[in-house]
């Protein structure tokens, strides 16, 4: 399995839940299904009824109306279990004050609706042993009406049974189905965002980080790392020991870079997005980098990196970024590798 990409900024990668994305995914599905029940619940009252000044008829309106609200902007997930829940459990507690009302309706229709509502309700509500609660308390709120004849006793413990069994048949293959395809997701989302060799981000993912980077904040550093003579590290040692050689400098940046972003470039380049828009802290970091890097025992032949640094400042273009940084970057190998060229905004409006 691959391992997740990683990126210590927190900031730029705010985690998801699984349930929070099952929440979004079934949030328009939810929405309608509430908005069919309040406009059905309004017909039933106002047009067929008359009862447009009942309190019974417009008490459980108003509380399920509010439910679903807060259903829909629900933050937690708890809170938008509970009100699912909640919803479906008031606009029965609705039917059951109709029907206490009108004795002819339950005879004839508290069956139907019980069985459509314990069928209906699997969509709003996500977790097995919520729904059974709801659909326990349904049937045993409604009570539908049966005449005293045992086959007809008989068929209505089967409508019990065979209602609940299939609305949570429902739910948990509805929802296995959405969890399965959230993992399937971030399976190949981790797959297309890391580099397979140091499980660092991969340049494209580096790239929407920093793009995001710039778009959000108020400002910060890239910069652009190349280890030094490698080619020489794998014409000497082989390609294993200049592979070992770049895994180890990734989880040294990684180490170091703690509440930035770091991801590998391609070949022996590494970025990393320095959150912080002071030059000297920025300076300051990339030389503790370089510090490590230059007594790291793990590696299997010491090694050196050259950086170049470049500033950016809020709605930059991301290739200006880069350029700048890469200039640095030359000027470092330049003036003999194993060092960082510090980057200014006065310097790079000078470029
Ligand atoms: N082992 C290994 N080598 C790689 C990988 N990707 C690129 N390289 C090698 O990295 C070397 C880069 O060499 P050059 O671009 O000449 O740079 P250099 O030798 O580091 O020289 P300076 O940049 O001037 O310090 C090439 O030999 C590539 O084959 C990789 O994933 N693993």
């Amino acid at each position: 399995m691959l391992r997740k990409a990683e990126c210590s900024s927190q900031a730029l990668d705010v985690p998801v839940s699984q349930a929070q994305r099952i929440r979004l995914l079934l949030r328009e599905g939810v929405i309608a299904a509430q908005m069919l029940v309040l406009v059905s619940w309004l017909l039933i009252h106002v047009v067929l009824y008359e009862r447009a000044t009942s309190v019974a008829a417009w008490g459980p309106l108003l509380i399920s109306a509010a439910l679903a609200l807060l259903q829909t902007y629900a933050q937690s997930d708890r809170i938008w279990r509970f009100s699912g829940l909640a919803f479906v459990l008031v606009v029965m507690v609705g039917f059951k004050l109709l029907f206490t009302e009108y004795p002819l309706l339950h005879q004839r229709f508290s069956l139907p609706l019980t069985v459509l509502a314990v069928v209906g309700a699997s969509l709003l509500i996500r977790g097995s042993w919520d729904y059974l609660v709801v659909a326990v308390l349904t049937w045993v709120l409604i009570q539908p009406y049966v005449n005293g004849e045992s086959d007809d006793r008989y068929f209505l413990g089967l409508f019990v049974v065979f209602s609940i069994s299939l609305g949570w048949i429902n739910s948990r293959t509805y929802i296995r189905a959405l969890e399965n395809t959230l993992d399937i997701e971030r399976y190949y989302r981790n797959l297309s965002e890391t580099d397979h060799l140091t499980a660092l981000y991969n340049r494209r993912a580096l790239m929407e980080r920093l793009e995001t980077f710039v778009a959000t904040r108020a400002g910060g550093f890239f910069m652009m790392i190349d280890v030094d003579d490698f080619k020489s590290v794998n014409d000497r040692f082989g390609h294993g020991v200049g592979d070992e050689v770049l895994r180890v400098l990734a989880e040294r940046l990684k180490a170091m870079a703690v509440g930035h972003c770091v991801g590998r470039l391609g070949g022996e380049e590494f970025g990393v997005i320095l959150d912080t828009c002071d030059a000297r802290k920025a300076c300051a970091l990339a030389q503790q980098m370089l510090d490590a890097v230059r007594e790291c025992r793990e590696a299997p032949v010491p090694f050196t990196f050259s950086a170049g640094l470049a500033p950016f400042a809020p709605g930059q273009d991301i290739s200006e970024i880069l350029i700048h940084a890469d200039r640095n970057l030359y000027k470092a190998k330049r003036a003999g590798k194993d060092r960082v060229h510090p980057g200014t905004q006065d310097s790079h409006s000078r470029q």
